[in-house]
């Protein structure tokens, strides 16, 4: 029997084709679908990938039985988070996983960080002073990297909060998915150059992991942090999670949990202020809720809501979501065979004018006139793997968003739109959202 050919796409060199995906991953797959048709086939840096951005596809890939695929991205996470990540693991080791670490991150768990992430916001815009510009997007970070340190280890002894963020920040810098994708490259010469500084922060992150896991270790009854939560939780067979598989979980939360949910606050930041029609309706909705609102009232508001829906939907942090196939699977009528690396591309699928009309425009209300399906709007990816910290990043959006524009007045430094720019896994905005502070909203904070 014959192995089936894969759907066609670019002949463009391979190289050529993984940069422009690099450089915009939302342009180059556009192009190639429009030219090629979906589902096509694309070279990336983890391979030639079928990648679809027709909800169809999405569902086929999102409803399809797990067992059939396994993770896409080993090459490019593996070296930064472990292969006992969450995100590395397949079949019924990565459902066993994923039960141990929802509990934390949905209901009243989630919702006992409404405040600490409510003071965290507050504490973040004290340094501005009237006039200052400043990155929103270096506030955002400040904010949800404590919010992550703060809810995962329940650390509040302001030294080790400084250490964890020094560390944290240092080895999150010193990841590039190229330099991973470029195993010749992955060499220390002579203990210089990004490797030998990239093994130097995973070394440093290890060590603060291993101390933290000491400590607390047989101390965790009575504590609501997510660390606690973690070392008590038990499998099926009454079975603790070992220390390896901690520290690489550990790590996959700090860092799928800050810099992503940073972003999308960056991206709401910039589409409010250049937008004052749509920023003023948000005001107006969070003005009966008080001069410091309450985070579980904050979480309710529709419009807020819609808000950070729609800077997700025309900047989804991440682009693409990717499987490997380890048997035969057929996508949009066509088999591809075991081995082959497929993808939704959620930068596409969330441009597409029949499902989001104008789909440049930044229009929250389009979230308030209909629902999405879970194939149409994706910007925490699908089906069994679907982003397990979902609920808490848009939680922590709302709270943040709500708890900034309600305390503070904001106004741009310039009039120029932010182009995406990727920073390892996730697409930013490349200047970082300059603002201008011009002090507390008139009764706040009084
Ligand atoms: C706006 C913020 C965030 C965005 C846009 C985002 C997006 C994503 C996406 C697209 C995936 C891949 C899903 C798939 O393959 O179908 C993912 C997976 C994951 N995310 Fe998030 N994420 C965010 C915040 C968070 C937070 C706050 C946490 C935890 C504290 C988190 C933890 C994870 C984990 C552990 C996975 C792996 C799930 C699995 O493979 O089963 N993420 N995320």
């Amino acid at each position: 029997m014959s192995t089936p050919q894969l759907p066609p796409g670019p002949r463009q060199l391979k190289p050529l084709q993984t940069f422009r995906f690099l450089k915009n991953a939302a342009a180059f797959l556009s192009e190639c679908r429009s030219r090629y048709g979906d589902p096509f086939t694309a070279a990336l840096p983890v391979g030639d990938v079928v990648v679809t951005g027709d909800p169809e596809g999405v569902r086929e890939i999102f409803s399809a039985d797990p067992a059939l695929f396994e993770p896409l991205g080993h090459l490019i996470l593996a070296p930064a988070l472990g292969d006992n990540s969450l995100l590395l693991m397949g079949g019924q080791r990565h459902k066993r996983e994923r039960k141990l670490l929802m509990p934390p991150f949905h209901g009243e768990r989630m919702r006992a960080y409404g405040l600490l992430m409510r003071d965290i916001t507050l504490r973040a815009a004290e340094g501005l002073r009237p006039g200052d510009t400043f990155r929103a997007q270096d506030v955002t970070q400040a904010i949800s990297l404590d919010v992550i340190i703060r809810a995962v280890f329940g650390i509040e002894e302001p030294e080790r909060m400084r250490r964890f963020r020094e560390v944290l920040s240092a080895y999150m810098d010193s990841y590039t998915p190229l330099l991973m994708a470029a195993k010749p490259l992955r060499r220390s010469f002579g203990g210089v150059g990004p490797w030998a500084r990239f093994q130097h922060h995973v070394a440093e992150l290890d060590r603060m992991l291993s101390e933290e896991l000491a400590t607390r270790r047989g101390h965790e009854a009575g504590h609501e942090d997510i660390l606690s939560l973690l070392l008590g939780a038990r499998d099926e067979e009454g079975q603790p999670m070992t220390d390896a598989e901690l520290k690489d979980e550990l790590r996959t939360l700090l860092v799928a949990g800050h810099e992503t949910t940073a972003i999308g606050m960056a991206w709401a930041l910039h589409h409010l202020h250049h937008h004052p029609d749509t920023l003023e309706r948000l005001l107006k909705e969070l003005a009966p809720l008080g001069a410091v609102p309450d985070p579980e009232a904050l979480a309710k508001l529709p419009y807020l809501g819609a808000v950070c829906d729609e800077s997700l939907r025309l900047h989804p942090v991440v682009a693409v979501v990717g499987r490997r196939t380890v048997a035969p699977f057929t996508l949009r009528g066509r088999e591809l065979p075991v081995g082959t690396g497929v993808m939704a591309a959620i930068c596409v699928v969330h441009r597409d004018p029949v499902l989001y009309p104008e789909p440049e425009r930044f229009r929250p209300e389009r979230f308030l006139e209909r629902k999405f399906s879970p194939f149409e709007y994706l910007p925490f990816g699908g089906g069994a793997r679907r982003c397990i910290g979902a609920a808490f990043a848009l939680y922590e959006m709302r709270i943040a968003l709500g708890t900034l524009l309600a305390t503070h007045r904001f106004t741009l430094a310039n009039n120029e739109p932010e182009r995406p720019v990727r920073r390892n896994i996730t697409h930013g905005p490349g200047g970082g959202v300059e603002l201008v502070y011009q002090g507390p909203r008139h009764g706040a904070l009084a």
